[in-house]
């Protein structure tokens, strides 16, 4: 569950802040998508929760954790454990193949569940990609090798910034079908920024981000 409770960020020499007041609650196994005009603060708002930034005023609540982390490296172990992110920018280890790039956490964690991967990876399709290095991916592939990353070591909170923006209309299907299926069945609160309607759909809760607020209905 997350719950995010009045929060306000302004960015130094912005003249407005960026969020505003925003309130948010997703329980357990819920999703909610975030549609919003470029530079609304979709990305700022995932940035908050992942507690790579943190608000100005306001709390964020995920799960029994109040942010901010208490340290750097409780904030690590809680990232390593809790939560999934699936970022713009991919943000593969170059030098590593598919297989090793999604069993990383895991193996940090020292619980890599392989039949669980492959799992993931059939359903979003990449299993014949297994050893090819992540340097010769294309975009789409990268895309649902990072997708595969976020949610193979089980967390209990997903946050994706346009996880399908790299792909097909079909492939795009495939991934979210994936991506909403495999969060419902882990019991797993996702938190989806996307500029695709079908994506955004499919989501338990729509909200549209304006004015640094979060409203029911589009403009
Ligand atoms: N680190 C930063 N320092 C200063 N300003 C920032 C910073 N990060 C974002 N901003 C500004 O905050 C605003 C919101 O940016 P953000 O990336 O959250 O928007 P977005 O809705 O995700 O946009 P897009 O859809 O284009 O990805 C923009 O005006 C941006 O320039």
């Amino acid at each position: 569950m997350i719950n995010i409770n009045a929060i306000s960020k302004r960015y130094s020499h912005a003249d407005a802040p960026v969020l505003n007041n925003l309130s948010l609650t997703v329980s357990d196994g819920n999703s909610v998508s975030i549609r919003g005009a470029s530079g609304s603060g979709k990305s700022t708002l995932l940035s908050l929760i992942a507690g790579f930034e943190s608000p100005d005023s306001g709390s964020i609540t995920i799960g029994s954790q109040t942010l901010p982390f208490s340290s750097e490296k409780n904030a690590d172990i809680f990232r390593r454990r809790e939560l999934g992110v699936i970022f713009q920018s991919y943000n593969l280890i170059e030098c590593l193949n598919v297989w090793d790039n999604i069993a990383f956490t895991c193996r940090l964690k020292g619980n890599s569940d392989d039949s669980y991967q492959l799992h993931i990876m059939a359903l979003l399709g990449i299993t014949h990609l297994k050893n090819k290095p992540a340097h010769q991916l294309s975009g789409g592939e990268q895309q649902r090798v990072a997708i595969s990353r976020a949610l193979v070591h089980k967390p209990t909170l997903v946050l994706a910034d346009e996880p399908t923006g790299n792909l097909d209309e079909d492939t795009s299907d495939t991934v979210s079908d994936a991506l909403y299926s495999l969060c419902r069945s882990l019991d797993t609160t996702l938190v989806v920024v996307t500029h695709s309607e079908d994506v955004a759909r499919m989501a338990t809760q729509q909200c549209w981000l304006r004015h640094g607020q979060l409203h029911s209905e589009p403009a």
